[in-house]
């Protein structure tokens, strides 16, 4: 009978050297606990769960491994259901990301530590299995006083490392029971069914990430090895390993008598260093072959067999019509004469009919999205034009809002699930504004979108595929986030393939003509007719107009409201309009004070002959 004493007194002879029939893998756990975090065996702690928020940002962190491994987990748990395991997927910190468990037992599991969001670092919780194979690298049983802290004697947990293509521990696969048989070997079974899901995992993971590159999956026997090879290792377009499976490491090795501790040494090497081929020999290792004639030999001896992939094919893209030689209808009504915005409209014509990501830059209010709504109109997509503004949007709902959700995918969910807007713009249009406000996590998400057009709603395991076109626009210096480590580079890449710059108004040479078009528009909508005094009209470009087309637009409707008979005169315009026109006038006459010197005028206010020439050129204007 275990008694918590006798749990401790055991832990302390074993830390002062004494022999045990522990496993090793035990013993140096235990050994870790007591010199490395200073843990004490008599102070029994309760299970540690993380709280709700930061479970979510570790489950966004480690979001592609619990994708990858959803049908892993999924078919371990039914193998073991019956028995009462709870099937766990821990990240590399040892925190429960993914869960699977008997919803009968749900206090129990929770109060043991056995759930989602349960942390199980060898530094929190003494040794168990999770926490062990996260330092070790190795599958292991942690059985009942295995474990470290007597609050999980009870208990008999089983892991395996899951490692990504190359060769980093990402995340530890955990099968466990509230209550077991006493002995030990009862898990053996545990243990092997936990460390072949993990090795699945890992192909998939491969596979999934290798869809452009050949696979050679890999097996000692030709058996399995189409559908459930020992391992498999990725090779770019010149024949170099580009990524490999955990046991490939040791297929490799046993197969060649070569040697390598870590994936580092492996990645980057040509396949023919291994076995006598070449990629160009690939294709003889497809399926359409007999599975018993390919052999891989290494050094003129059979090593191996072996299982090519081929890399997908390019997804092709649907034929739309040739560019317009001529902006669109919706494009051309954006400017009025202004060079530098006919030619923004001549690339966005061009681009509006492919499917190439766009990305707007330009100050608030200088029109982003009515570009973006134009650019859609032009493409002639039948789908939505869908606009989501990412600043907006509170960080913990742009998830749910852009990818949708399975029903009852998390606590408050719609039970029936929602849509997501990315899935609302299939066929058609997704405006992202505010693109630099998206949180780290859904960058990873977006980038997935883009690059395998697929979409995964939170809490689904089916990704639905897309075709979309996404247009971002930010008014923030993109490349500076990227630079402070607050945007992915490489969505940062992908989404400025082709960026459309939209100039501030102060620098539009159509000023005129967009006051007449608006004025025009505000006519049309009041069925009424406006005018500009001329010393409303030269009052006007006299102005900064940091809030751009939005101000000058929100200025116009005003000023029209407030108009006598339709003439708009200098008293109807803001406030803050007057006012820039005003200190203009007033440099026009100090200037005039002195000589018409400008460096004279320029010394005498201590600022820059640039700014008095640009303020003058503004007045003029
Ligand atoms: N080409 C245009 N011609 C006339 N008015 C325009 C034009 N583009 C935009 N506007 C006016 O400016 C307003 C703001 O435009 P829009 O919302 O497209 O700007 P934005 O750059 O996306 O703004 P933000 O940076 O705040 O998201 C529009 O509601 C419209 O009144």
């Amino acid at each position: 009978m275990i008694t918590i004493d006798s749990h401790v007194r055991e832990i302390e002879r074993v830390t002062a050297g004494a022999d045990s029939g522990r496993d090793p893998a035990v013993v140096q756990s235990w050994l870790r606990c007591v010199n490395d975090y200073k843990l004490d065996p008599a102070d029994a702690q309760d299970a540690y769960i993380v709280p709700e928020a930061k479970l979510r940002e570790h489950q966004a962190q480690a979001e592609d491994i619990i994708r990858i491994s959803r049908s892993g987990v999924a078919s371990l748990f039914e193998q073991v259901s019956e028995q009462n395991y709870v099937v766990m997927l821990a990240d590399a910190r040892g925190v429960t990301v993914d869960y699977l468990g008997h919803p009968r037992l749900d206090s129990q599991l929770r109060q043991a530590g056995l759930y989602l969001g349960a942390e199980w670092s060898e530094n929190r919780a003494g040794t168990s299995a999770m926490g062990a194979c996260l330092v070790s690298g190795e599958p292991v049983t942690i059985h009942q006083d295995d474990h470290f802290d007597p609050t999980h004697i009870g208990l008999t947990c089983t892991a395996a490392p899951i490692f990504d293509t190359l060769g980093e521990l990402v995340a530890v696969l955990d099968i466990s029971q509230l209550r077991s048989p006493e002995s030990k070997t009862s898990q053996q079974l545990a243990l092997h069914l936990t460390r072949n899901t993990a090795r699945r995992i890992e192909l998939a993971n491969l596979v999934a990430r290798a869809r452009r590159e050949w696979v050679l999956r890999l097996s000692q026997s030709p058996d399995f090895i189409d559908i459930d090879p020992d391992a498999a290792v990725s090779l770019d377009a010149r024949g170099r390993i580009s990524g490999v499976t955990h046991g490939g490491l040791g297929a490799l090795a046993r197969a060649t008598g070569l040697r390598f501790d870590t994936a580092d040494t492996l990645i980057g090497q040509p396949i023919s260093r291994f076995f006598d081929i070449g990629i160009d020999d690939l294709p003889q290792y497809m399926r359409g072959q007999s599975a018993g004639e390919r052999v891989l030999n290494a050094g003129g001896e059979p090593a191996l067999f072996a299982s090519a992939i081929s890399p997908a094919a390019p997804r092709r893209r649907g034929v739309r019509t040739p560019p317009p030689a001529e902006p669109s209808p919706a494009l051309a009504a954006l400017s009025h004469g202004d060079e530098a915005m006919a030619s923004l409209q001549r690339r966005a014509a061009r681009l509006a009919v492919r499917d190439i990501p766009i990305l707007i830059q330009g100050e608030t209010g200088t029109g982003k999205e009515w570009l973006a709504r134009a650019i859609h109109d032009t493409g002639r997509a039948e789908g939505r034009f869908v606009a989501v503004n990412c600043a907006a949007l509170p960080e913990q709902l742009i998830e749910s809002e852009l990818f949708g959700y399975v029903p009852n995918a998390f606590t408050g969910a719609d039970r029936r699930g929602k849509t997501g807007l990315i899935a609302a713009a299939d066929g058609g249009t997704l405006f992202l504004d505010e693109i630099g406000d998206m949180p780290l996590a859904l960058q990873t998400r977006l980038l997935r979108v883009l690059s395998e057009g697929e979409v995964t709603p939170v809490g689904g395991l089916e990704p639905k595929p897309v075709r979309l076109r996404l247009i971002s626009a930010t008014h923030r210096a993109l490349a500076d986030h990227v630079a402070a480590g607050r945007f992915r580079e490489d969505l940062y890449y992908r989404l400025n393939a082709a960026t459309l710059r939209l100039p501030a108004l102060r620098d539009r040479r159509d000023f005129d003509a967009l006051v007449d078009r608006m004025l025009e528009g505000l006519a049309e909508r009041y069925d009424a007719r406006y005018r500009l005094a001329p010393s409303a009209r030269r009052a006007l470009p006299r102005h900064h107009w940091p809030g751009n087309l939005r101000e000058l637009q929100n200025s116009l409707d005003v000023a029209a409201a407030l108009a006598d008979e339709g003439l708009i005169g200098p008293d109807e315009l803001p406030e803050t309009v007057r006012d820039s026109a005003d200190r203009d006038t007033a440099l026009a006459r100090r200037l005039a004070d002195h000589g018409g010197n400008v460096s004279a005028l320029a010394r005498s206010m201590g600022v820059d002959r640039s700014t008095i020439h640009r303020r003058l050129k503004r007045g003029a204007g």
